[in-house]
């Protein structure tokens, strides 16, 4: 599903993550890290947010991000570790600002909006949001359009247990249905089949390594 070709991310003069050569085959990937070891900068990366030197491509269609940077982004979401969003903009709006720019189906959010519970909500400005609620909105933007690959960073935080066992059937459903593939980010430990997961992966000296 993703493809690393010579690629190096630099802070100014420190090189945060190199990765020469990776494949990533089409699954859910667990991404861990203790804290500053570059899971973020990974996810910002492979998003398109941060710039850095190489490549990557989307494996099945050799969609480059430096190459069709407009394409590449359509198929590939990303929800913040830590989202912020304009305060005066309703739930409702973001989600319709997103759709468009996803091209997602009409009223593709509905279910989204109904198994989290959000309808109570949605239609309120974001600046009344507690933190547990905004990452609800920016966990169903990313499941917005048809994107090929989800990237989680850090989806544990702040959710309750019901909403995670929530985000655990939206996972499994697009994964086993559309066949999109998901990279998730955490310095936690994971309990056993809170989410589900068929490889696991290492951010450690300042490269990324399969560990399971
Ligand atoms: N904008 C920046 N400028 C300079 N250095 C940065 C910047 N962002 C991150 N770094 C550095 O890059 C390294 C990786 O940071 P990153 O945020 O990717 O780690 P992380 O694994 O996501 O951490 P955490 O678990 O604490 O969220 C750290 O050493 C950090 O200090």
């Amino acid at each position: 599903m993703l493809q690393f070709i010579n690629f190096t991310k630099r802070y100014g003069t420190y090189p945060a993550l190199k990765i020469d050569d990776l494949s990533l085959e089409t699954g859910i990937y667990w991404i861990k890290g203790v804290n500053g070891s570059g899971k973020s900068t990974l996810l910002k990366s492979i998003a398109g947010i941060l710039a850095f030197d190489g490549d990557i491509l989307l494996d099945d269609s050799n969609i480059s991000i430096k190459k069709q940077p407009v394409v590449y982004r359509k198929l590939v979401n990303f929800a913040e570790a830590e989202p912020i969003f304009p305060e005066f903009l309703t739930g409702t709006e973001m989600i319709a600002l997103f759709a468009d720019a996803k091209d997602a189906p009409a009223g593709q959010e509905q279910q989204y909006i109904k198994s989290m519970q959000m309808q109570s909500y949605v239609d309120k400005p974001i600046g009344t949001y507690s933190s547990g609620m905004l990452k609800k909105l920016s966990l169903l933007l990313a499941f917005l359009g048809q994107p090929k690959i989800i990237l989680l960073d850090e989806p544990l935080i702040t959710i309750d247990a019901a909403s995670l066992a929530i985000l655990n059937t939206w996972i499994r459903e697009r994964y086993e249905q559309e066949g999109t593939g998901f990279l998730l980010s955490s310095h936690q430990v994971l309990e056993d089949g809170s989410l589900p997961v068929s490889r696991e992966l290492l951010v450690e000296d300042q490269t990324l390594k399969f560990i399971s």
